[in-house]
């Protein structure tokens, strides 16, 4: 239950704007294998030039498994998927699989690599999914400072340096400055020369009570 706080609202329902509060959803010891299984059919689906007879089995399979893993279908906030901070991603396809180093109030340090299913152009990561990462870490930073549940109001994002697809990289961000709703995050992605391959700013914005 959330308390009613001085100015008679309600802690809970403030801090997290117009969202559920939701409770960490703890994945199954195989859950981990999953979500690695299928990063590889999605590097799989987009690297592969298979004869038809081939792709017909490979639908058929899938169809199967489709088939499988329906009946347990959840809505959102009730699948380990996204909340699993010991898996890469959080156990969240979207995300690339990259995991968390470093979580406290100066910031959050994540290190991964971006996989074939990431590929741009040329060798080089897709300029859409390195936002993508910095976006995920902005919430994060939110999170981890302390500070109310947050949206990205804007999000900025300078390529340095072509990306490149699976070495080692680290991206490491934090709040910088706090205008009352609206606090100021930065962000730099590099590899382990510690080159700036990216780097960002973002305004991520404090939900009201009620805002989705
Ligand atoms: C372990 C698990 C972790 C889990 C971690 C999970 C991480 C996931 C994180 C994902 C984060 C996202 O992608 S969020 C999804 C992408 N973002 C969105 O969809 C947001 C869509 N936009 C909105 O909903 C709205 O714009 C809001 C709620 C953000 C703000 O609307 P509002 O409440 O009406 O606010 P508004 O008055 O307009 O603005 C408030 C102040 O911000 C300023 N402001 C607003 N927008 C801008 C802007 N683009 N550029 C400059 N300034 C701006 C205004 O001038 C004002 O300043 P002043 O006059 O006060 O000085």
């Amino acid at each position: 239950m959330s308390e009613q706080n001085s100015r008679g609202g309600d802690d809970a329902y403030e801090h997290h704007g117009g969202f559920p509060v939701y409770e960490p959803v703890k994945a199954g010891p195989n859950f981990g294998r999953f979500v690695d299984v299928f990063r590889r059919l999605q590097d799989l689906a987009v690297s592969t030039h298979a004869p038809d007879d081939v792709v017909d089995q490979a639908i058929a399979q899938a169809e199967a498994l489709g088939d499988l893993l329906e009946p347990y279908k959840v809505g959102e906030g009730k699948s380990p998927a996204g909340f699993n901070v010991d898996i890469p991603g959080r156990g969240s396809l979207l995300l690339p699989p990259w995991t968390i180093e470093k979580f406290d109030a100066d910031g959050v340090r994540e290190r991964g690599h971006f996989r074939r299913y990431h590929l741009g152009g040329n060798g080089a990561v897709h300029g859409g999914t390195i936002p993508l990462l910095f976006d995920d870490l902005f919430g994060m930073v939110i999170h981890a400072s302390g500070r109310p549940i947050a949206r990205t109001g804007y999000l900025h994002v300078n390529y340095r340096k072509i990306t490149p697809l699976w070495d080692e990289l680290v991206v490491e961000g934090r709040v910088d400055s706090v205008d009352g709703r609206k606090a100021f995050c930065s962000a730099e992605l590099r590899d382990l020369d510690g080159t700036v391959l990216a780097d960002s700013e973002a305004l991520m914005i404090e939900l009201l009570p009620g805002q989705p």
